[in-house]
């Protein structure tokens, strides 16, 4: 099974952003994913501040059976993510560490959300570990 893992826009610097966030870094968080990798997936790990990165690796990877995305702010308005996701031909679960709900009226609306097959939102950095433990299940 392989699986592309995405983090967008700022969340190179999850420790340093405000507490809603967490209290681990990016790094520790694939740290930890690391152990499913090999192990049990293939897991291809990107994240990118700039936009067209972001496309390009998905360009790049449109094969793979399975995305776990956090999209950052561009969640709220990546028209050129929104239409690559498009030409993604796995399944697709959209992430955010808060509750898109209970913030901002600009962050309520998730363009991505239009092409995910699955959302997690609100269940901290849980929501990684959780993605990756639907799909074992999926697998079993
Ligand atoms: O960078 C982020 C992180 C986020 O996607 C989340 O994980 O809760 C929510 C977005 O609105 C924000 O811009």
């Amino acid at each position: 099974m392989k699986i592309l893992f995405i983090n967008g826009p700022n969340l190179n610097f999850l420790k340093k952003r405000e507490k809603i966030y967490s209290n681990l870094s990016l790094k520790n968080i694939k740290k930890k994913i690391n152990f499913y990798n090999k192990n049990i997936f293939k897991i291809n790990f990107f994240n990118s501040n700039c936009e067209g990165k972001i496309v390009n690796f998905i360009q790049n990877n449109y094969n793979y059976d399975y995305l776990i995305f956090n999209p950052g702010a561009y969640s709220h308005y990546s028209l050129s993510i929104l239409d690559c996701l498009k030409i993604f031909k796995g399944i697709i679960i959209e992430l955010h560490i808060t509750n898109l709900y209970k913030r901002e009226y600009f962050r309520k609306k998730s363009l991505i959300s239009l092409n995910s097959n699955i959302i997690i939102s609100g269940m901290g950095v849980e929501c990684y570990y959780n993605a990756l433990d639907y799909i074992i299940k999926k697998c079993l």
